[in-house]
């Protein structure tokens, strides 16, 4: 197969612990898919947190033009920051529990058909923002996300079902809080429940906080959910989830290149899902085209309701099938 990059060095880092998927194997199978593309894939393992950053920088040294990423948003933001501005090709192969970036950019989820993504050799540039100097690539967030990402944290399972129990925990006992939002010219202070910045179009899981982002527009989509009741409040998470988020009366968007978020203290925040402790001011800005991922060919786009409907029953199916697979 003729491709771009042939003859390239390219080094797979595989976090064991992301998502529920059976990892063994895994170098294995994606060394003998990618086989026809005629590359020389090394394959190392994080140990803990930070360490993808690392094996991507000492990929980047070494020189290697292409950086495989098998994790979740975690594992794809600490090794894309690394390759920003580069001009290092990152590859995704999603094994995460929420998988925001992959699924935004329509790579598929089942890992054998995620390969063939990168078999298609079809680099993009896309943005990616940072926060206070630190860097995300899909969505950011303080308020009610950022205390569900600490909480997720804590957990000693990771996957879906551990997202849906420390979101239902979190609900329970969660106070909305005050910021000051600076963007486009104007100023606004509210009480929200939750603020998020986005680069993409969800969180993960196919929870749509912002169904019309782009990734290579250079803006970042904001959503403001304002505080309600339990029922409202309740009512957008049932939005998020078909994708008509935009309509609900609680939530206010627009889009910007830079956005100040002031808060009366420092405090939780969340990066592509990671929770942080950050400053009680943020300053966050949009990179343009910053890096560049493999991206499918052709995704089709993005229909509220049918869209996140068909991503549910494919993540079912191949929850399925990944019982009897080993990788
Ligand atoms: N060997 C390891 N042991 C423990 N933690 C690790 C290890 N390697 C990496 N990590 C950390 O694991 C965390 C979770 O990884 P990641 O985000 O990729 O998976 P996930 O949370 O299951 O998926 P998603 O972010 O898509 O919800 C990251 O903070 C990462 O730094």
């Amino acid at each position: 197969m003729p491709s771009q990059h042939s003859c390239m060095k390219v080094r797979l880092i595989i976090n064991p612990i992301s998502g529920t998927r059976n990892k063994a194997g895994l170098d294995r199978l994606v060394a003998e898919s990618l086989s026809p593309l005629g590359w020389e894939v090394e394959t190392v393992y994080t140990k803990g947190h930070g360490d993808a950053t690392r094996l991507a920088l000492s990929a980047v040294e070494k020189g290697c033009g292409i950086v495989l990423a098998a994790g979740g948003d975690g594992t794809i933001n600490e090794t894309a920051a690394a390759l920003c501005g580069t001009g290092v090709v990152l590859g995704i192969l999603p094994c995460g529990s929420g998988n925001g970036l992959a699924r935004h950019l329509g790579i598929p989820i089942d890992i054998r058909e995620g390969l063939k993504v990168i078999l298609e050799d079809h680099p993009e540039d896309i943005d990616y923002a940072t926060v206070n100097d630190n860097k995300f690539f899909c969505t950011f967030g303080v308020g009610f996300d950022a205390a569900v990402s600490a909480a997720f944290a804590r957990k000693k399972t990771r996957g879906k079902l551990t997202y849906i129990q420390s979101t239902f925990e979190t609900y329970a006992s969660y106070e909305p809080e005050y910021y000051t939002i600076s963007a486009n010219g104007k100023k606004l202070t509210e009480r929200a429940f939750l603020v998020a910045v986005c680069n993409a179009s969800q969180y993960g899981n196919n929870a749509y906080i912002a169904p019309s982002a782009s990734i290579n527009d250079g803006l970042l989509d904001v959503t403001i959910i304002h505080a309600g009741n339990t029922l409202s409040t309740a009512l957008v998470g049932v939005d998020m989830m078909t994708g008509m988020i935009e309509r609900n009366m609680l939530i206010h968007t627009f889009r910007t290149d830079n956005i100040v978020i002031e808060r009366e203290r420092r405090g939780p925040s969340h990066l592509d899902g990671e929770p942080m402790e950050m400053a009680d001011r943020l300053d966050i800005r949009c990179h343009h085209s910053g890096l560049r991922v493999f991206t499918p060919r052709t995704v089709r786009p993005f229909k509220p309701i049918l869209t996140p409907v068909t991503a549910m029953f494919n993540d079912f199916r191949i929850a399925v099938s990944n019982i009897f697979q080993k990788a």
